[in-house]
């Protein structure tokens, strides 16, 4: 699914307007129609107040309202006074005086604001995406008040006062911190950073019947990465391919005392569709990989401890280095002896083998256009230093990316695949459950298989980043949050490949 700036959402609303062909307040109705629908069954017999700017996202709430009100829901409706009510939005509110039982409160100062009790729900209409400056005056008072109410906000379109995309500049203070938010048939940039979960809370996308055609005309530089998108990007499997062709892959991973890393990383490339895999250990940490995973074949590295040397390189279709082999000086001059004969061969980077590059600068400059680096929060920032918010953090994984010529995966929540041209894709698939040692290891694992069977560095990050999701999805139905651990996820990468096909 294309992630689109607002700007260019205004732009579909408005040649769906004039080619479907509809009237915006039909097209506002429809809108306001399909949130009633969803609202209905969540909130039944529940009191609301709705809170309505003089914006079009403040006529989906007083359409909303007419809505409420007709299905006998105990509706008030705050309407923030203002000379110039957009068309529609006056249109509605000639629509709302036809029922008698409409009592429309113009909020001037808070000796109007309703009485609220714990039971009320809050519909926040204020502002949608039509915002360009951060709030203040009487609409601040509005979301300060809304915001200290202890009940339930629901967000219409977007929270009241967020930005659909750079909030660096914006009143912290000044924005509504929904419970949920419904957005419409879109997710805004700014709902998948981290820092603005408190304000969007749990969010869902309205199908609002906008125009096809120009959904897929116009171009844009962030993707949310569905099942559609993941399958096409998975390779077919011939009936006369056999293990020399599904590639083979080389793992570098493990140390002494550190062996879990490598074995979940092993298990999830086979998992994950390599025909041939060689995992490269330290002498003495061979047998427990013999043991845990029979399927893999063992380089044995002549330190007992570490990794130290690497095999001849050519035979491999990816490589991959990283988990659990420490930062140790050893570590380091191996990690650099083969990035100078790596070539352009396709190659992952995660965990310590980032850490070695962060901490040893001139390697950077080594990394063959297309490298993948998988860090999580942590690393990413011993690679680029401290960021101030999301939106900067972002920023700096472009410039980071094209300036290597390499291919980001960001993880975490919506972890983000950042592409050498700057386009980006913010994953759909995962949830805390994930949040536990070793996934990472596992997603490496993934990512490896998908590299070594030939598919392009970018399309294997990105389809390896919703399978690993999916599967930690697929494991979270039978184990929950908490007993989910790495080796689940791996257990489920069957059914996720599957389910994606
Ligand atoms: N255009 C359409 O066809 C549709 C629009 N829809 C709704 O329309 C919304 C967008 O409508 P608008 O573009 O009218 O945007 P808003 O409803 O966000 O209102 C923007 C208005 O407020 C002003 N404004 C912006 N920032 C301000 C600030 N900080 N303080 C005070 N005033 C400020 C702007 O100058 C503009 O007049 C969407 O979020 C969605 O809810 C939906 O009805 C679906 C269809
Ligand atoms: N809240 C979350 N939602 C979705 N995915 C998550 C969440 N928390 C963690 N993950 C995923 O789990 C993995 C954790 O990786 P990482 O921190 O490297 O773990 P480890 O180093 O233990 O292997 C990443 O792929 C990340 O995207
Ligand atoms: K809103």
């Amino acid at each position: 699914m294309k992630i689109f700036p607002v700007k260019s959402i205004a732009e579909i609303d408005q040649y769906t307007i004039e080619n479907e062909p509809i009237l915006s307040i039909n097209l506002m109705e429809r809108a306001s129609r399909r949130l009633f629908d969803v609202l209905d069954p969540i909130y039944r017999n529940r009191p609301f107040v709705v809170v309505a700017g003089a914006g079009n996202n403040g006529g989906d709430a007083l359409a909303l309202s007419r809505m409420l009100l007709l299905a006998g829901y105990d509706t008030t409706i705050v309407l923030l006074k203002s000379d110039c009510l957009s068309t529609d939005t006056a249109l509605n509110l000639e629509r709302l005086k036809h029922i008698r039982q409409s009592k429309v409160i113009l909020y001037q100062s808070v000796e109007d604001l309703p009485s609220i009790t714990s039971n009320h729900v809050i519909v926040d209409g204020l502002f949608g995406s039509g915002l360009n400056r951060p709030l203040e005056g009487k609409a601040l008072e509005l979301v300060q008040w809304m915001n200290e109410l202890n009940v339930e906000i629901v967000s219409i379109d977007i929270p009241s006062g967020l930005m659909g995309e750079d909030n660096s500049g914006n009143n912290p203070e000044g924005i509504v911190k929904a419970r949920r938010t419904f957005t419409f048939q879109f997710p805004k940039l700014s709902f998948l950073f981290p820092e603005n979960h408190k304000y969007t809370g749990q969010w869902e996308i309205i199908d609002i019947g906008l125009h096809p055609e120009k959904i897929s005309e116009i171009t844009t530089s962030w993707y949310f990465i569905d099942r559609d998108i993941c399958r096409n990007l998975l390779p077919q499997r011939s009936c006369f391919d056999h293990k020399g062709t599904m590639g083979h892959t080389l793992l570098i991973a493990g140390s002494y005392g550190k062996m879990g890393a490598a074995v979940l990383s092993a298990r999830a490339c086979l998992k994950s569709g390599t025909g041939l895999l060689t995992v490269q250990v330290p002498h003495d940490t061979c047998q427990i990989m013999h043991a845990a995973v029979p399927e893999a074949m063992v380089n044995i590295d002549r330190s007992d401890l570490m990794f130290t040397e690497f095999p001849n390189l050519s035979t491999f279709s990816a490589i991959g280095v990283g988990p659990g082999i420490g930062i140790r000086s050893n570590a380091v001059k191996a990690l650099d002896a083969l990035l100078d004969s790596i070539g352009d061969r396709p190659l992952i980077l995660d965990a310590d083998a980032i850490n070695i590059i962060a901490q040893n600068p001139h390697m950077k400059e080594k990394l063959p256009p297309g490298a993948i680096l998988t860090p999580h929060p942590g690393e990413f920032k011993r690679l680029v230093g401290e960021w101030d918010n999301d939106f900067e953090r972002l920023e700096k994984a472009k410039e980071f990316a094209a300036q290597h010529k390499v291919i980001l995966v960001l993880k975490g929540a919506y972890t983000t695949v950042v592409l050498p041209s700057g386009v980006c894709y913010f994953n759909s698939t995962g949830n805390p459950g994930m949040a536990t040692a070793g996934s990472g290891d596992v997603l490496t694992g993934i990512i490896l298989a998908m590299l070594g069977r030939k598919m392009d560095a970018w399309k294997a990050a990105v389809a390896g980043v919703y399978i690993h999701g999916l599967a930690g999805d697929i494991a979270c139905e039978t184990e929950g949050e908490e007993a989910l651990i790495a080796s689940d996820i791996i257990s489920s990468l069957g059914k996720a490949f599957i389910n994606t096909k």
